[in-house]
């Protein structure tokens, strides 16, 4: 049996619309992510468990990691032996979590092992982002790559093999709250303007050029005081409930950051002590969080998708 952990990642990362992701691992230990489990079978079957699995469509058909797994024996290893492929639904859907990008990665990675196909990093990548580009109303790469690789990514498809690593301050604690219903990717894509200003479209570029510039050189405060998101935050936050309120909110308690991660609703912060975290997650459990949510104090998982084993 192979059971492979895919971990749940910041999309746009605030600055880096489509360009910029995190991988995310809370601090308790907890398993926040999609796994997938695979093994030796007469004939192909699939499986869908876990907390989240009756959220999603009721035919396998309509399951991405389904779908995965009949591309992956049609186009990538017809004579890979017959495999039973459980996925472990772990992560809420339309969550802002790059739960899509969780499924996808981690079924393919283990395809991969199991059939040994060895593909190179750069062909995964891409294959991954096709499916999760199916979803989500375009293909971006910036839940793939961290999802994938661990850490923050910058991402595209300009950057050489897909992503490179950008090195983060050891001090940040990041604070993910989800607050319990469901943004659909396409249809918070759907609130963008189709076009941007000369004026945006330069300045855009100035803000995540220099932000990588000054995270690389671990000028991690100057960093903070770029992040901004002017391109879809303003457009997004209308469809997020609650969240105005907890963008003047916390900075009182300690966040240096707050913005959304990915498409929303779940909203993340970056704190600088432990603490600060701690008094922020208590503001959004008690007034952004209804009964189906959760959040977690997060560091970022430098290990990305990876082998566990069961019961981890
Ligand atoms: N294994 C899967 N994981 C997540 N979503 C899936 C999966 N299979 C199919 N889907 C569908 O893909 C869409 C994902 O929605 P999206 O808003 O992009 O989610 P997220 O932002 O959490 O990745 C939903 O319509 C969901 O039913
Ligand atoms: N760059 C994308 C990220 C979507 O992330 P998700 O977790 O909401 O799927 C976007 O902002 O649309």
């Amino acid at each position: 049996m192979i059971s492979i952990y895919a971990p749940a990642s910041i999309g746009n990362f605030c600055v880096g619309f489509d360009s910029l992701g995190a991988a995310l691992a809370p601090i308790d230990g907890t398993l926040l992510g999609d796994v997938v489990h695979l093994e030796h079978a007469d004939n192909d079957a699939f499986f869908c468990v876990g907390p989240y699995a009756e959220k999603l469509p009721k035919s396998a058909q309509e399951n991405l990691a389904y779908q995965c797994l009949v591309h992956f024996r049609e186009h990538v290893a017809s004579d890979m032996p017959s495999v039973s492929l459980t996925l472990e639904k772990r992560l809420p859907i339309g969550s802002g979590l790059g739960s899509s990008a969780c499924s996808v990665v981690a079924t393919f990675t283990a395809l991969n092992e199991f059939a040994q196909t060895k593909l190179s990093q750069e062909a995964l990548i891409e294959l991954m982002a096709d499916f999760e580009g199916k979803v989500s109303g375009a293909r971006h790469y910036d839940n793939i790559t961290p999802c994938y690789l661990g850490g923050l990514q910058l991402t595209s498809h300009l950057v050489p093999n897909k992503a490179i690593s950008v090195p983060v301050s050891e001090d940040w604690h990041y604070v993910a709250a989800f607050p319990g219903f469901a943004l659909n990717t396409a249809k918070a894509r759907g609130v963008l303007p189709v076009s941007l200003s000369n004026h945006d479209a330069v300045e855009f570029a100035q803000r995540l050029a220099s932000y990588c510039l000054l995270m690389q050189v671990g000028r991690f405060d100057e960093a903070l005081e770029l992040m901004e998101d002017k391109l879809a935050e303003p457009y997004r936050q209308s469809l997020i409930a609650g969240f105005s309120e907890a963008k003047s909110a916390l900075p009182k308690l300690g966040a240096e950051i707050v913005s959304i991660s990915g498409a929303g609703p779940t909203l993340f912060t970056i704190c600088k002590s432990l603490a600060a975290a701690e008094h922020c997650q208590q503001w959004l459990e008690k007034n952004y969080i209804n009964a189906h949510g959760f959040s977690h104090i997060c560091k970022l998982d430098n290990r990305g998708t990876r082998a566990i084993s069961l019961g981890v």
